[in-house]
């Protein structure tokens, strides 16, 4: 998709009339490589040949509006509600998160009400509305010590009519919606019902995801986190696999479309002889198949270890009708064991009985709190959902693009996948690392 400038321009209600909390600190503000002025707005592309490819003039390349606090806002802080909902998998920050925009909602504009949904976008239908949590500053106190998230969350489909009603009985002028791909559709479509009835709601989206598997944003928050988790279980089969006699240490890591958590943590530790993603088809057999590399690593070195994403290899794997979960998301096939099996097989043919320390940490790397990067990344993208909703923005997200903090249309989130590029520079750092050829069976 090529985008253009018009792509990226952001929704806002209406003019911003009210002062802002922040007018007095903006006003002495000078534009510094450090500070994007609200007016001024941040480059999609940071590569020359990009850019002269574009052949338009500087005001009309693709960019983005700054995010931040603005000089004024659109709602009257006084007299402003405010929802919050967590949905989809967990993921290390939420309670970052929920803990950011309280505080800064809180602190620095004073709104009247701040309501937490509880489970999802579950908590915002009819049947589950009188379990809504008025949140303040004691009920967020040190919640950023706990993985998961305060308000719960959930998957499976709501109606976004129930949704509306549910934000005008309470009065909600601005919801923010911490989630996926999968939550920021929903997102559009309480959007969409919001615009049919004509009401002056906010919708503001922070993305969520430990896969990383969402576009124009640098990294998700807690990704850092999650893929360090995921480095102690690599860690162990290592040590494992090379006290055993043909040791073979698998890990399983999640990542159902995108491996960027099985190449992080491979990377990190550099432990890892193989890394297999979704990204990256392989075959089983032959001279230059899985099993051949798998088998000729053990001879060598009396040891292997095989990092594979969730979403690898599918196709390997026989499966009776595909089947999706709550949300729509498909269901995979275990890969992780299918390889135990198949490594197992292949190797006592081979007269190379393996000793398998099969690893598959599932849930243990995202259910824990942020590490103190994501912490702060998380804060950071609090504050600018915030300055973002109270400046009328809506059908937004707050991302990170380029190391500066920017507000995207919500459409673009879930307009493709983020993954894994096979002729980009993170795959060819995981060919360095584990010395593996581009891929398995040509
Ligand atoms: N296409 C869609 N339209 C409306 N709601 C959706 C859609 N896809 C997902 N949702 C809802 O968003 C929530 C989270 O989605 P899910 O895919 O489980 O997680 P994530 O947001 O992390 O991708 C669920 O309640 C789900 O029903
Ligand atoms: O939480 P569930 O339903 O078991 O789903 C597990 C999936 O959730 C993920 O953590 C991603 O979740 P999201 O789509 O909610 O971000 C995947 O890595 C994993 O495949
Ligand atoms: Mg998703």
């Amino acid at each position: 998709m090529t985008l253009e400038l018009d792509d990226l321009r952001v929704r806002t209600l209406g003019e911003c009339r009210y002062d802002s909390p922040f007018a007095e600190m903006l006003a002495t503000k000078k534009t510094s490589p450090h500070y994007v002025h609200e007016d001024d707005r941040v480059l999609v592309d940071d590569t020359v040949s990009v850019l002269l490819g574009r052949g338009a003039p500087i005001e009309r390349l693709p960019s983005l509006e700054a995010a931040g606090p603005r000089r004024k806002v659109y709602f009257d802080p006084a007299a402003t509600s405010v929802g919050i909902v967590t949905c989809g998998g967990l993921c290390p920050g939420l309670n970052d998160v929920i803990r950011g925009i309280v505080q800064e909602l809180t602190e620095h504009y004073h709104v009247a009400h701040i309501y937490g949904f509880r489970n999802g976008y579950a908590g915002l239908t009819r049947q589950h509305r009188e379990r809504v949590v008025e949140l303040d500053l004691h009920a967020v106190r040190d919640i950023n010590n706990d993985g998961g998230t305060i308000l719960g969350s959930s998957r499976g489909d709501q109606d976004a009519e129930e949704m509306v009603d549910t934000l005008v009985e309470l009065g909600i002028d601005v919801l923010f919606v911490i989630g996926g791909d999968g939550s920021m559709r929903g997102a559009m479509k309480i959007t969409k019902e919001i615009d049919a009835r004509g009401l002056d709601v906010a919708v503001v989206g922070v993305p969520k995801t430990i896969d990383n598997d969402l576009p124009y944003t640098d990294q998700s928050f807690g990704f850092q986190t999650a893929f360090a988790q995921a480095t102690e279980f690599i860690a162990s089969v290592f040590v494992e696999s090379q006290a055993a006699e043909n040791g073979v240490g698998i890990v399983k890591l999640m990542g159902r479309h995108s491996g960027f958590i099985a190449c992080y943590a491979a990377l990190s530790n550099n432990d890892a002889d193989v890394v297999l993603i979704p990204e990256v088809p392989f075959v089983l057999d032959g001279p230059d198949g899985l099993l051949a590399r798998v088998e000729e690593h053990v001879r060598r070195h009396g040891q292997v270890v095989v990092v594979v994403a969730e979403g690898a290899g599918q196709e390997l794997l026989e499966q009776e009708g595909r089947t999706t979960d709550a949300s729509g998301n498909a269901k995979l096939g275990d890969i992780g064991l299918f390889l135990k099996e198949k490594l197992t097989e292949h190797l006592t043919e081979a007269g190379l009985p393996p000793t398998v320390r099969y690893l598959d940490p599932s849930y243990a790397i995202r259910s824990v709190a942020a590490n103190a990067y994501d912490s702060v990344y998380c804060v950071r993208l609090a504050h600018a959902a915030v300055h973002a909703g109270m400046a009328g923005r809506t059908d937004t997200v707050v991302v990170r693009w380029r190391r500066r903090f920017v507000h995207i249309p919500m459409r673009l989130i879930t307009s493709h996948r983020n993954q894994v590029d096979p002729d980009g520079d993170l795959w060819m750092s995981v060919l360095e690392a584990t010395g593996q050829p581009a891929s398995f069976g040509g």
